[in-house]
């Protein structure tokens, strides 16, 4: 049977069936001696516990699956499905399971209508619908499956059932319908289990207890395995052991170390680390506590959730990156502060412009108090806390860096190595500082001047490009002669945390090239380990001097997992200031997601933050929606290329204009 491959690898296992349908609930109207106002609360209610389920299951979640759950959650305390199901209850005389019903449907019709990617967020909404009903009704939202592994088979599954799946016994994934971009193949993807959709209605008929061979890449399903079909499970299944297996320690066959770190974004991403057995975080983003809000979080709010993400980690290092604004990264906070200092901020390149620690130029209390923070948090934590910034360029920049931090009582300072000049000048710009990270992902798109956004060309996206490992090649030999130069007694070491730290191959040739530690996603832990552990220092430095040679090249992508693109309005701020109370503006959307599920969620969270009414309406249809209401943004439709007309009224209608065209036109 043939399907839509949707998150590769193959596995070997029996049929299980899920069911996840739920009744139609009855269109008879309500008694009419019951009271209207009690069944909009009974809806209420309900809505409001799916909505904690969801919002509890993403606070457990992490990455994308966290993303997914509560964007879902956020659809179902929608105010425009709340006021749908009320109106219906109280003018139609619904129950509210039939108000649910109907009015979740016209949404997602509206959906289905408009096809593609938002045609496949038509399934979320209807999970939404289902929960609700499920929690009127009384009944289980949690399914039962086999104590054995299994191939689950479904009509469809919710991304909230798909987060949930215990990946040690669900082998592969096969549903009837869904796409590619559904959520649940996003998240099957995520959690690596193979998954074939938009499969043949009949898979639901084979009896369960089949054996079934699923190939996630190519798309089939078969029902009579052969011996190559049964290899290449059993190949898989090894592949992925040894991928979990990790023992905690990253060394070669002669013994060198190399020190295997989690690149990590969140206190969901440090307790998966750590349980991976990571030996320390190399990189701790910490964007993720200042984007998609108005304002920079407080001192003591930040030192709360750094101090429970280095909890994770007694006795191991964190090297936590400050803000890395600007760029791919766009904070209102940080424009702001910007525009007052009378600098452009309008960049043709934002990539070339004014971001990492180039902010500190124009917004330096902000970096001031992230290093209080951090401070606060490093001293009631017994992880070893060290701090390096984002973009530093020069060695001025390195030393205004590290002594901002001796200021702020902390110890180890260090730097981000992104650009050809810190790598080239790398014995005058780790002069200052202790240690250096390089990110490839950046260094790769400034030495080979591609945008690390675009989809790869030729070859330009490729961290084992000879030109970039020279660089890091650069970095280390500057590293020793620092030492030698400043003779302060430091020993500077120099790791990578970009995405050519996950790559086996690539591992084996940066540790070749000197490189002390790599700093990767907790997934990526255990097959760079097994690599490691196959070659020795003098075979890794063969490797590594042939690459430099220009003989191999490999194809590690740069990362694609950093925040918002955002490309800032050239002719724009006509809505700038704060405090004024109407705001309107015409906005071409750019982002390659439109303003659709994600992008939507984020700015519907953004805009209940600030004190201002927003109606969006799509120029080309007329539909409008309210910045309130996520659905209602999805069914909007609007695709890059399309215009859309903000409105916002408020005290803080200028800010809530740009976050509307910080989603258009932002990767979120
Ligand atoms: C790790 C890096 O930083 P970012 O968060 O920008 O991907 C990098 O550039 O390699």
């Amino acid at each position: 049977m043939r399907g839509i491959g949707a998150s590769e690898g193959c596995a070997l296992g029996p049929v299980h069936h899920v069911d996840r349908s739920i009744a139609e609930p009855a269109a008879d109207p309500r008694p009419s001696e019951s009271d209207p106002t009690a069944e909009v609360t009974r809806f209420t209610e309900a809505a409001d516990a799916v909505t904690t389920a969801l919002e509890t299951a993403a606070s457990n979640a992490s990455g994308e699956a966290a993303e997914i759950l509560s964007a879902t959650a956020q659809m179902a305390s929608d105010p425009a499905l709340a006021e749908s199901a009320s109106r219906l209850i109280r003018d139609e005389n619904l129950t509210a399971e039939r108000a649910a019903w109907v009015a979740a449907g016209q949404l997602r019709e509206k959906l289905e209508s408009l096809g593609g990617y938002l045609g496949e967020r038509a399934a979320d909404v209807a999970d939404v619908r289902d929960r609700i009903i499920a929690s009127l009704r009384g009944e289980e939202s949690s399914f039962e499956s086999p104590d054995e592994p299994f191939v689950l088979v479904a009509e469809s599954l919710s991304p909230a059932d798909t987060a949930d799946l215990d990946t040690a016994l669900v082998l592969a994934l096969v549903t009837v319908q869904g796409g590619p971009q559904s959520h649940s193949a996003i998240l099957a993807r995520a959690l690596g289990i193979p998954a074939v959709v938009g499969t043949d209605p009949a898979i639901t008929q084979i009896a369960a207890g089949t054996e079934v061979f699923v190939d996630g890449t190519e798309g089939t399903i078969s029902t009579e395995p052969g011996d190559e079909e049964k290899d290449r499970a059993a190949q898989w299944q090894a592949n992925r052991e040894q991928a979990a297996a990790f023992s905690g320690r990253g060394e070669l066959a002669c013994g060198h170390r190399v020190q295997l770190l989690a690149n990590i974004g969140s206190a969901a991403d440090a307790e998966a680390a750590a349980k991976a057995g990571a030996e320390g975080a190399g990189l701790l983003r910490t964007e993720f506590l200042f984007l998609d809000r108005a304002d920079e979080p407080s001192v003591d709010e930040q030192a709360e959730v750094y101090a429970a993400i280095f909890a994770h980690f007694a006795g191991k290092p964190v090297v936590i990156r400050t803000l890395d604004a600007g760029s791919d990264k766009p904070m209102p906070f940080i424009t702001a502060a910007q525009r007052s200092e009378g600098s452009k901020v309008s960049e043709p390149n934002p990539a070339l412009g004014m971001r990492g620690f180039r902010t500190h130029s124009f917004a330096p209390a902000v970096l001031e108090r992230q290093l209080q923070a951090i401070a606060q948090a490093a001293q009631q934590s017994e992880a070893e806390v060290k701090v390096m910034a984002p973009m530093i360029t020069t060695a001025d920049e390195a030393a205004e860096f590290a002594s901002l931090v001796t200021a702020a009582g902390l110890e180890t300072a260090g730097i981000m190595v992104e650009t050809p000049a810190a790598a080239l000048c790398a014995a005058a710009t780790l002069a200052p500082v202790a240690f250096a990270s390089i990110g490839t992902n950046d260094l790769t798109q400034y030495t080979l001047a591609f945008d690390r956004e675009l989809p790869d060309y030729g070859g330009l996206q490729s961290s084992g490009h000879p030109a970039v490992l020279s660089l890091i090649g650069a970095t280390v030999r500057g590293a020793e002669q620092a030492d030698a130069q400043t003779g302060d007694g430091k020993q500077r070491t120099v790791g990578v945390c970009g995405e050519a730290a996950a790559d086996p191959r690539l591992a084996v040739i940066l540790a070749g090239l000197g490189v002390t530690s790599l700093s990767m996603s907790a997934p990526a832990l255990g097959r760079v380990a097994a690599k490691l552990a196959e070659v020795t220092l003098a075979e890794a430095r063969e490797t590594a001097a042939e690459a430099l040679s220009g003989s191999v090249v490999t194809a590690a992508v740069t990362a694609q997992d950093s925040p918002a693109d955002d490309t800032a309005d050239a002719e724009a701020p006509t809505a700038s200031g704060a405090g004024e109370t109407d705001v309107r503006r015409t906005i071409e959307v750019t982002a390659p997601t439109g303003l659709h599920a994600r992008p939507a969620a984020v700015l519907a969270k953004a805009l209940k933050a600030l004190d201002a009414s927003v109606q969006i309406t799509h120029a080309g249809s007329g539909n409008t929606a309210d910045g309130s209401s996520v659905m209602e943004m999805m069914a909007l439709g609007a695709d890059p290329g399309d215009t859309i007309d903000v409105q916002a009224t408020g005290p803080a209608a200028g800010e809530a204009v740009e976050a509307v065209e910080a989603a258009a036109t932002g990767d979120t």
